[in-house]
């Protein structure tokens, strides 16, 4: 099937405490791999993907930083452009929780697109040692008007989920992305709803 031609290229920024899950949340999404032995990220690392929303093809670059606060000396540039940002805590560390205030400002500091789009994702939801409810999580997004989603990258629960809604609502949010296209047409694939990615 012909999926055209990439409408844009996103930078995604995946941000959250030091094991929290951001490495493994983008190689599941990227390359569909697990590893129960996860390295921490040195600095920054960095993906490139592509997907089709509602029939639009778009090339993802996908910045996966180091939650570790000693790699953390270029966080203004990692920001830089960025159309979507995903926050990650672990359902099972309250503490990674309690630390999204905190991560939610960096995003309103460095941030240089006004109506970049926030993601809050609960991860490791396979575990059995809940210490953060989803009633706490989703109250914490509508807050920060960020969307939602709970996951796991170890058994894939709701990861292309968290990918796909990101970028279906940053490409309704023409301001976000190039649009020197005029010709392209938003949700151009029929019989779909709308381009619900039916999470
Ligand atoms: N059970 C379970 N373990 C997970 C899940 N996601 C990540 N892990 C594990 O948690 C540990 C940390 O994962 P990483 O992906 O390295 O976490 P990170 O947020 O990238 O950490 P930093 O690079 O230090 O910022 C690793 O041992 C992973 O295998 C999950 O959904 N379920």
């Amino acid at each position: 099937m012909d999926e055209g031609s990439t409408i844009t290229t996103l930078k995604i920024l995946i941000i959250g405490e030091s094991g929290v899950g951001k490495s493994s949340l983008m190689l599941r999404f990227v390359d569909d791999v697990f590893d129960p032995e996860q390295a921490a990220t040195i600095g920054v690392d960095f993906r490139v993907t592509s997907m089709t929303i509602d029939g639009n093809r778009v090339k993802l670059a996908i910045w996966d930083t180091a939650g570790q606060e000693r790699f953390r000396t270029l966080t203004p540039s990692y920001y830089r452009g960025a159309q979507g940002v995903i926050c990650v805590y672990d359902v099972t560390n309250r503490s990674s929780f309690e630390k999204l205030a905190h991560w939610m400002t960096e995003v309103d500091t460095y941030c240089t697109k006004e109506d970049a789009v926030k993601m809050l994702v609960a991860n490791k939801i396979d575990m059995p040692n809940r210490e953060v409810s989803r009633e706490e999580g989703l109250k914490f997004a509508k807050r920060h008007r960020t969307l939602f989603i709970e996951a796991s990258a170890k058994t894939k629960e709701g990861v292309q989920c968290t990918f796909e809604e990101l970028i279906e609502k940053i490409i309704q949010t023409p301001n976000l992305w190039d649009n020197e296209r005029p010709r392209f047409v938003l949700g151009q694939t029929e019989n779909n709803g709308g381009g619900s990615c039916g999470c």
